[in-house]
């Protein structure tokens, strides 16, 4: 589903209160009608010339009061402003522009979702100096924005990316249907120049491009990076600033993520985790665009995978071999139909439905093992996988082997979402420290599979009863594969096919969320 939202206008014309208007100042204004407020201001329409109403700034909310007519004062939540800037006005005056994104339900719309909603004011009469009107719609500017800081929200601890910054954004021109740059030209701009966030746009021209350009950039000059792609290149991202020689500090950077891709798995995770209801396309990009400029942080856990080579990855979605790997990889070649380009591959795959063989061990998440519990876990300075022994070892004691051999698929969750519409760990956080393990075992037929999946849209897969399906809560894994059969991916990327262990790493990396 992908509908537009139509971006709301309102103008009016204001001279100010004879009263005058308060510098920013958390004190309250001594005036009996605007006690409490930051700063009080008559409007007048600027069609019409005869609406008159105040404006009233306080710490919550910029009220909206008609003074010539009964209606009753309009509250607007300074929680859902991103930001209010100052112009000089078209014809005269000065113009004071406020951008909220509310929560709103469209027509026939099942749940609301976060729509565009501009209000403009306009600043002095055709008498008035334009500089003062400039200055005072600029006064105003200042006061919205330090009012509008963001809260803490669902008792996670945030901190706040540091402003004014400068922001790399980096978009993948081929990700998805091809749309991320008109989605940056159309959406993403504008809400980055309404919250005054300065950035600079990456095109990236080849796979393994922004991997290069984070390994190698100063990264002093930005306070955060922001992926317009799928996940994809957010792994390219994440991988290069782990190769870096001070990726201690390099993965600390500020992340964020805009679904441009067809999966955009992160993305719809994200959101999830506002605990607002699902969306998709491009509101989904509003939602993730409105949480990028609130700009608030929370860690980000970090899968390490082992690959056969040697070679090792970092995660921060999934870790799949079997159907669903089979179906991201082989459902590449419909990308031009966008994210149903999943549900084209679950139905082809389905069709020549396969058994995987493959031996599969884990540490329950509720194990002991402290740290160093593998007798001789891989050698690495960087995050150290203490909890994993060498693949060519057995597993540590308390580790848990999966009787089964034959799988139909392997399923490893570090977040809620495995695509904009597949919620496959409802309960998944993003630095929760745990792998969400699911596996699906031979035998299941082809119609309880399908429902399965179906049920994963709403994410009520694990209450279906399925005695093939299971889920386990997991810090680490080891995957065997005894055939040739299938493919593995990493975030959604193929990687080598053969054995794989991964150890969770909670909250390494930082993430713009809510
Ligand atoms: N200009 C480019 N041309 C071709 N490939 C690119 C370019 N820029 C990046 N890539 C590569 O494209 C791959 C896919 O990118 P990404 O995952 O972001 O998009 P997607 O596959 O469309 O999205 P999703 O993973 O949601 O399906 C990545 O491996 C990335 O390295």
């Amino acid at each position: 589903m992908c509908l537009k939202s139509v971006p709301r206008k309102h103008a009016l014309t204001a001279a100010p209160s004879r009263r005058g208007m308060d510098e920013p100042d958390a004190a309250p204004q001594r005036n009996g009608s605007a006690a409490g407020a930051r700063m009080h201001g008559l409007f007048t329409d600027a069609d019409t010339g005869r609406l008159t109403v105040a404006l009233t700034l306080s710490d919550s909310c910029l009220t909206v009061q008609r003074i010539d007519c009964a209606s009753p004062p309009e509250h607007l939540d300074l929680r859902v402003c991103l930001g209010s800037r100052a112009h000089r006005g078209e014809a005269q005056g000065a113009q004071l522009c406020v951008y909220f994104y509310p929560y709103r339900r469209r027509w026939m719309a099942s749940a609301p979702v976060r729509q565009r909603d501009e209000r403009r004011f306009r600043l002095g009469t055709e008498e008035s100096d334009e500089d003062a009107s400039l200055r005072e719609a600029q006064r105003w500017a200042r006061a919205i924005n330090t009012a509008r800081r963001p809260e803490h929200t669902h008792g996670v601890l945030f901190s706040e990316v540091r402003r004014p910054c400068g922001v790399m954004v980096l978009v993948n021109p081929q990700s998805g249907r091809g749309q991320a740059m008109a989605l940056y030209n159309s959406h993403v701009q504008r809400m980055l120049t309404e919250a005054d966030i300065p950035h600079t746009l990456f095109i990236t021209e080849r796979q393994n491009h922004a991997r290069d350009l984070v390994r190698s950039a100063d990264l002093t000059q930005w306070d955060a990076l922001l992926i317009l792609s799928g996940d994809g290149l957010l792994f390219e991202v994440v991988n290069g600033l782990m190769e870096r020689q001070d990726w201690e500090k390099a993965i600390q950077t500020p992340l964020g993520i805009l679904p441009g891709g067809s999966g955009n798995a992160l993305a719809a995770s994200v959101h999830h985790y506002t605990r607002a209801s699902p969306v998709w396309g491009e509101d989904l990009l509003t939602s993730c665009g409105f949480l990028l400029c609130k700009g608030l942080v929370s860690n980000l856990d970090l899968v390490s995978i082992r690959l056969s080579s040697g070679a090792r990855v970092f995660s921060f979605l999934s870790l799949a071999w079997g159907f669903v790997a089979d179906v991201d990889i082989e459902s590449e070649q419909f990308r031009q139909i966008g994210a149903l380009r999943f549900m084209l591959g679950t139905l082809l795959r389905l069709a020549s439905l396969r058994v995987y063989q493959g031996k599969l061990a884990f540490l329950p998440a509720e194990s002991k093992s402290g740290p160093d519990s593998a007798s001789s876990p891989p050698a690495d300075s960087r995050l150290p996988d203490h909890l994993l022994a060498p693949l060519e070892q057995p597993v540590p004691r308390d580790w848990t082997l999966v009787e089964e051999r034959e799988f139909v698929l392997v399923l490893a969750m570090f977040q809620s979402h495995l695509s904009e519409d597949l919620l496959a760990a409802p309960d998944a956080r993003a630095d929760d420290g745990l792998i969400h393990l699911f596996y699906v075992t031979a035998g299941i037929s082809r119609a309880t599979l399908l429902r399965l999946f179906r049920a994963m849209q709403s994410g009520t897969h694990l209450d279906c009863g399925c005695t093939h399906l299971v889920y386990r809560r997991v810090r680490a894994l080891r995957l065997e594969p005894l055939s040739a059969a299938g493919v593995m991916t990493v975030d959604g990327e193929r990687v080598e096919h053969g054995p794989v262990q991964a150890q969770v790493h909670r909250g390494v990396a930082r993430l713009i969320s809510a």
